[in-house]
């Protein structure tokens, strides 16, 4: 990874939703207008989202500047159960007063995985105001991203053709998973301020520690992101339970 990622050390999963969250809560109040937060799926930050859109951190965030994106989705409805605009919505985004209009899910009642893939990369475009990616000007202030048990991140998996992909700014991604993907790129993930890793339980321990070893075969490795890289995980990830 590049640059070299800072590491954090909770205590447990729980303690690692609370630091996450608080860190969260903490860029958006300190942002001066709006923020941009391009959101996981997986298990990890569910916990994270519900303390987002719980009764005592939830009511004190400033909604009204806050955007969030998805780094990765899968290819169905929005309100299925594996859909990671639905565990976030069920989790924070329908307990907070976001304004629907900044709710940029990728939009997968679009007719194949390539629409969607397409139709997202102007969504993001249309708010950065261009259809390059400036190093000086990061896309997202916050990028939250999961650690795959095979490496992958986001929906990029390994010896996959999206892994190569500069030009476009989402991808999808056929035949790997039972469902189509759609993810993000290396360019436009790696296009924030700062993007933060969630690493939870002992069966993400030696993976983990390849990737910190660099092993350059893994996705995750591949990461050289503009701005600051943060990993966070609990002891048993990080191997020391
Ligand atoms: O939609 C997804 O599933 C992801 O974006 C994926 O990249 C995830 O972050 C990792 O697989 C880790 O998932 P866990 O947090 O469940 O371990």
């Amino acid at each position: 990874m590049t640059p070299e990622p800072i590491v954090d050390i909770a205590d447990d999963a729980g303690d690692l939703a609370d630091r996450v969250a608080i860190w969260l809560a903490t860029r958006i109040a300190v942002a001066p207008a709006r923020v941009a937060l391009n959101l996981s799926g997986g298990s990890t930050p569910k916990r994270v989202y519900e303390l987002l859109g719980g009764e005592d951190l939830g009511r004190r965030l400033d909604w009204g500047k806050v955007h969030l994106f998805w780094g990765d989705e899968r290819f169905v409805p929005k309100d299925h159960e594996d859909s990671n605009f639905h565990m976030a919505w069920e989790a924070m985004i329908r307990h907070v007063p976001i304004p629907a209009a900044q709710v940029h899910r990728i939009p997968t009642e679009a007719g194949s995985p390539e629409k969607a893939a397409a139709l997202y990369s102007e969504t993001l475009q249309s708010f950065y105001g261009a259809r390059t990616l400036d190093p000086q000007r990061p896309l997202f202030d916050v990028t939250l991203l999961g650690l795959g048990a095979d490496g992958h991140t986001a929906s990029l998996f390994p010896g996959t053709a999206a892994l190569n992909e500069r030009k476009a700014w989402a991808t999808s991604i056929i035949g790997v998973k039972p469902e189509p993907r759609i993810s993000l790129t290396y360019p436009v993930l790696e296009s924030s301020a700062a993007i933060l890793f969630l690493v939870s339980g002992a069966e993400k321990r030696d993976i983990l520690a390849r990737v910190l070893a660099n092993d350059p075969s893994l996705p995750t490795s591949r990461m050289a992101a503009h701005g600051t890289i943060r990993i966070i995980a609990d002891r048993a990830a990080a191997g020391e339970t």
